[in-house]
């Protein structure tokens, strides 16, 4: 039981007869973090090392187009430590076709720092989802900022192509949506600062997604650039270089959220180790909303626990935390009365249209679900006991098949296709899962 590969169809997962009591679950590095060390070790000036990097498809097209650009990337430890020889700025290949998968961190990083390190032309494209997902807002600012940016197909959508005139990106003021993705201001953050003069970035509409934004610069100052930002709006930049570092990437927070939840499902305890509350990434403030739920969190040294209990439905804003709310639905079945989620309308744009297939999917099990423009309304029968397993649609969403794996704790006869979607971030999920599984099995018996 331990296919990940994407010609295996389907996955029946077993139900666990026995709750996760006081288990540790350790989860690979963080895909967000990950790709923005290597880009910022890529321009830096000298040698980075990180270490507890995530070694998945997300990570590899980054790794992948920075070896295509000239940056020499070395992976050791089966993929979690890499020495990045940075190019001070200025990639050694002036020309590149670079392939991004569904990678949505990658293609926007590297669209924004191809501008200011590169020449070009380049050409970014992706996988048929990618040429779904929305690019023309940092087109739009890259172009205001001197580049000459466009989408191939003049959709707005990759394939992007991007080139500079010599010697490089000028800088200035540009707007950015941030409704959209946060993932257009953190591209432009951590580029301008190879701009030739200063910039300013000012965001329009509401910023999604902020603690995305609060990593970037705090990575970026891990780089040696500060830059300074008054409420979210309006970013100043300075021309400065990015210097080499040590980087220990913290596990992934988003992965962390599965077994949190599993917990929370199930009744019963698993710590994920290596995070806290000092974490860099805004999901781990997922567990605060299994703590409404009903749910005990006890954070020490080694990490974060979730103790499960008695569930009821709750009404969340997750706009910062977007990439858990398939978790939360999940969780929701299980829960008693409503759960409402907001201001997440986003998560439309991501790999798929998560509301709409959060929606289908969980009627499938049983439960009512509506679809708002902000987000959703789950609600589950009255008594779990009506809740019946279903054949899952994971729709290439990675997403959707490690949150739908959660029913299994409580559901005979659940099946997820194509499980190998889950490689986007998190390859060994299905061996972790199932090791957990055992675990708690053998602690009973
Ligand atoms: O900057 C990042 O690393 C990310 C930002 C978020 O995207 P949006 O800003 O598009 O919500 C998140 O969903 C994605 O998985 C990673
Ligand atoms: C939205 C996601 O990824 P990205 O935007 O980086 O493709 C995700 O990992 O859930």
């Amino acid at each position: 039981m331990s296919e990940t590969s994407s010609q295996v169809a389907t996955r029946l997962l077993p139900r666990w007869t026995q709750p996760p009591r006081d288990l540790e679950a350790r989860v690979p590095g963080s895909k967000s973090l990950t790709n923005r060390a290597l880009i910022l070790a890529a321009v830096a000036r000298g040698r980075s090392v990180l270490t507890g990097a995530l070694d998945s498809d997300d990570t590899r097209v980054m790794r992948r187009a920075l070896d295509r650009l000239g940056v020499s990337v070395r992976a050791a430890d089966g993929g979690s430590t890499l020495t990045v020889d940075g190019c001070s700025g200025r990639f050694p290949r002036e020309t590149a076709e670079l392939e991004c998968g569904n990678s949505g961190t990658s293609l926007r990083f590297l669209a924004a720092m191809l501008a200011a390190a590169g020449r070009g032309p380049y050409r970014l494209d992706g996988n048929p989802r990618m040429r779904q997902r929305p690019a023309a807002d940092l087109i739009q600012a890259l172009n205001g900022l001197g580049a000459f940016a466009s989408s191939e197909l003049g959709t707005g959508y990759p394939p992007l192509l991007i080139r500079v005139e010599e010697p490089g990106l000028d800088g200035g003021f540009a707007f950015v949506k941030g409704d959209v993705s946060s993932q257009f201001l953190s591209a432009l953050l951590m580029a301008l600062p190879l701009a030739k003069g200063p910039s300013s970035i000012e965001v329009e509409g509401d910023l999604v997604s902020k603690p995305y934004v609060t990593m970037t610069m705090k990575m970026m100052e891990h780089f040696g650039v500060i830059i300074s930002n008054r409420d979210f709006k309006r970013f100043n930049i300075r021309p400065s270089a990015y210097t080499a570092a040590h980087c220990a990437i913290e596990p992934d927070a988003s992965a962390a959220s599965y077994f949190w939840a599993l917990a929370a499902i199930s009744g019963g305890s698993v710590r994920v180790v290596g995070l806290d509350d000092a974490s860099v990434q805004g999901d781990v403030a997922f567990v605060q909303v299994l703590e409404h739920m009903g749910c005990r969190v006890d954070r020490n040294a080694r990490g974060i626990q979730v103790a499960g209990g008695p569930l009821r439905g709750v009404d969340v804003d997750m706009n910062a935390i977007s990439d858990t709310v398939m978790t939360l639905a999940v969780v929701a079945l299980f829960a008693e009365g409503p759960t409402r989620i907001r201001r997440v309308g986003h998560i439309r744009h991501k790999e798929t249209d998560r509301i709409a297939a959060l929606a289908t999917e969980l009627r499938k099990f049983g439960a009512e679900a509506i679809a708002h423009p902000d987000g959703l309304t789950i609600l589950p029968p009255s008594d779990p006991a009506q809740l019946v397993p279903a054949r899952v649609s994971t729709y290439d969403d990675h997403r959707m098949a490690m949150a739908f794996a959660l029913t299994s704790a409580r559901l005979e006869g659940v099946i997820i296709e194509d499980p190998g979607c889950v490689a986007k971030t998190y390859p060994g999920f299905w061996e972790d899962f199932e090791a957990l599984r055992l675990q708690a099995q053998a602690s009973r018996e």
